[in-house]
C-alpha cells in the first residue's frame, strides 16, 4: 500500500535537468483550462502552441513562452496535459515549476505519467518499459529496438501468443462438452499440431526479447587478475582511451574503474579492478575487496594472466575463488613478449584467448568471444525486453509443454490441460500488463526518471 495519493494534478519538469536552449514542464490532470488561464491570463486552443507569460502570483512575468494544451482523452497520459516551454534555464525552471505547485499541482513522482497513460490505457506495460529503455538505451541499436517495442511490436507478438492460446482454450472448452468424443474432437481441430507451433512461436519470441533484454542491459564485464599483467591496459585499449592509469608498478589500480564500450551495439560495462595478491597496504587491500564485490556482480570475467609465465599457482588460486555460475575467459596478455600469435582456443576449463593489450594483437578476437558468450546471434527485428519479460515468457513456455505432455499423456486429462493453457496465458499477460499486481506496476514505475 503506497502511502502517497495517486490522484490529482501533477506537474514535473520534464526536460533534463541543467541548462537547455527550452525547457519543458508537463502538467497532467482533470480541467487544467482555468490553471492554465490562471497562469497565462490567456485560454490555449487544443494542441496549438500559444505564446503566452508565465506569470507569478503577484503579477510579474516568470518567463515568455508556448503553452499547448492537450484535453483528454488526447494527450499522452489520456488525461488533461498542460506543457509550459519555457527557457531552459535550471532557477527559471524551478520558478515556473514552484509556480505550478502553488496553482495546485503536487510534484509527479517518478514514472507517474508513463503510470497514468498505462491506467488509462494509453499503452500497455510492455509499451511504456520501452519508453524508460528508449530514454535509457546506450547504443542506437537498443534506441532502434525499444522504439520498436514502443510502436507496440512486441506486444503485438505476445498478442498473437494470447489468441492462439483463447482459441486452443476455446476448444477444450468445447470438448469438454462431449466428453465421450473427447481425442477424436481434439484431433480433428489439430490440436496438437497447434501446440508444437505455439511452442515454435513462443521459443522464436523468447530468442528475440532475449537479444532486446541484451542490448538493453549488455553485459558486465570485470578484468581480474594478479597485478601488473594488463588489465587497466586492455580497459584503455577496449575503450580507445586512456581511462585507467598505467605503470609498470605492481599494484597500481585501487578503485575499481567503469567504462561502456558497445561492440555491434551490444552495450558493455568493462570494469578494471585493483590486481589480486597478498598485501599488507592498507588502501590496496580495499581495493582488493572490491575488486572481490565487483567480480561477484559481473556476468563475465577476464582473467588475465601474462602470457610469459602462463597460469601460475597464484592464477589457480584466484581461479578456485571465482563463482561458478561466472563465465570466465582467460587471457594470455603480452603475447608481444612472449613471441606468440593472437589467438583463441580451447582449454579444459573454458576458451582462452592470447593478446596484447599494448601492441594490439588479438584484440577483434577477444569482441568475437566476448559477442558469443553474451548470446548474440541477431541483429535485425529485436524488440527491447527485460528480465521480467523473459521470465513470463519462460513460464509460458513451461505451461504450453506442461500442455502438451497432458495432451499426449495416455489419458488425456482434459481439464488439466485447459489450467495449463490459462496458466500460460495469465504468464503472457503479465508482460502487458493485463495481469499485473498493483505492487510490481509501483517497483516498474518507480524506476522511470521523474517527469517521464
Ligand atoms: N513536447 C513533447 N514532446 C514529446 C512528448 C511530450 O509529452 N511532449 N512525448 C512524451 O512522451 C513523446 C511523444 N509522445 C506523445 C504521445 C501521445 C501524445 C498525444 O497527444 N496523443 C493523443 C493524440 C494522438 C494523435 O493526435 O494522433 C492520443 O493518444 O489520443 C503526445 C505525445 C516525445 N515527445
Ligand atoms: N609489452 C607489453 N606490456 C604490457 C602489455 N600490457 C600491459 N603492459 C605493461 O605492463 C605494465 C602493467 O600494466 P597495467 O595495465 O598497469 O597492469 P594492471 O594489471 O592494471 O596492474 P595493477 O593495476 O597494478 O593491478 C605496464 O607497464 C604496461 O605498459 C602488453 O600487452 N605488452
Ligand atoms: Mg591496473
Amino acid at each position: 500500500m503506497s502511502v502517497v495519493k495517486r490522484e490529482g494534478t501533477i506537474a514535473a519538469i520534464a526536460t533534463a535537468p541543467g541548462r537547455g536552449g527550452v525547457g519543458v514542464i508537463r502538467i497532467s490532470g482533470s480541467n487544467l483550462l482555468p490553471f492554465a488561464f490562471a497562469l497565462t491570463g490567456k485560454t490555449p486552443k487544443p494542441r496549438y502552441a500559444t505564446l503566452a507569460d508565465f506569470k507569478a502570483a503577484d503579477g510579474s512575468t516568470i518567463d515568455s513562452g508556448l503553452l499547448i494544451y492537450f484535453p483528454n482523452p488526447q494527450s499522452f497520459t489520456g488525461e488533461d496535459v498542460l506543457e509550459l516551454q519555457g527557457h531552459g534555464g535550471p532557477v527559471v525552471m524551478k520558478m515556473l515549476l514552484a509556480r505550478c505547485l502553488d496553482l495546485g499541482a503536487r510534484l509527479a513522482e517518478p514514472g507517474e505519467f508513463s503510470r497514468r497513460a498505462f491506467l488509462n490505457g494509453k499503452m500497455d506495460l510492455a509499451q511504456a518499459e520501452a519508453v524508460a529503455d528508449l530514454i535509457d538505451a546506450a547504443t542506437a541499436s537498443a534506441a532502434r529496438s525499444a522504439v520498436r517495442s514502443l510502436q507496440g511490436e512486441f506486444s503485438r507478438a505476445i498478442g498473437e501468443l494470447n489468441d492462439e492460446l483463447i482459441n486452443l482454450r476455446m476448444l477444450v472448452e468445447a470438448t469438454l462438452d462431449f466428453p465421450e468424443e473427447d481425442i477424436d474432437f481434439l484431433q480433428a481441430a489439430n490440436a496438437f499440431g497447434r501446440l508444437e507451433r505455439l511452442q515454435l512461436k513462443l521459443a522464436e519470441i523468447f530468442d528475440r526479447a532475449g537479444q532486446g533484454k541484451l542490448l538493453q542491459s549488455g553485459l558486465h564485464v570485470v578484468l581480474a587478475g594478479q597485478p601488473n599483467v594488463g588489465k587497466s591496459s586492455l580497459l584503455n585499449r577496449l575503450a580507445g582511451d586512456d581511462l585507467a592509469i598505467v605503470t609498470p608498478i605492481a599494484g597500481t589500480t585501487r578503485d575499481a574503474l567503469r567504462s561502456t564500450i558497445q561492440i555491434e551495439g551490444i552495450p558493455l560495462h568493462i570494469i578494471d579492478t585493483a590486481g589480486l595478491r597478498e598485501t599488507d597496504d592498507e588502501v590496496e587491500k580495499i581495493g582488493i575487496e572490491r575488486s572481490w564485490k565487483e567480480i561477484e556482480r559481473s556476468d563475465v570475467v577476464l582473467l588475465l594472466v601474462d602470457a610469459r609465465t602462463g597460469v601460475s599457482d597464484a592464477d589457480r588460486e584466484i581461479l578456485s575463488r571465482l563463482p561458478e555460475t561466472l563465465q570466465r575467459i582467460t587471457i594470455y596478455n603480452k603475447i608481444d613478449l612472449a613471441g606468440r600469435a593472437a589467438e583463441r582456443h580451447d582449454e579444459s576449463d573454458g576458451v582462452a584467448i592470447s593478446l596484447s593489450a599494448k601492441a594490439n594483437q588479438g584484440m577483434d578476437l577477444l569482441r568475437q568471444e566476448l559477442l558469443r558468450i553474451a548470446g548474440w546471434h541477431q541483429a535485425e527485428d529485436v524488440f527491447i525486453a527485460r528480465e521480467r519479460h523473459l521470465r513470463a515468457l519462460a513460464l509460458a513456455q513451461e505451461h504450453v509443454a506442461a500442455a502438451r505432455s497432458v495432451v499426449e499423456g495416455f489419458v488425456p486429462a482434459l481439464e488439466l490441460f485447459a489450467e495449463e493453457l490459462r496458466l500460460a496465458q495469465q504468464a503472457l499477460g503479465e508482460i502487458t500488463g493485463e495481469f499485473t499486481a498493483d505492487d510490481l506496476l509501483g517497483v516498474i514505475f518507480s524506476r522511470f526518471c521523474i517527469g517521464k
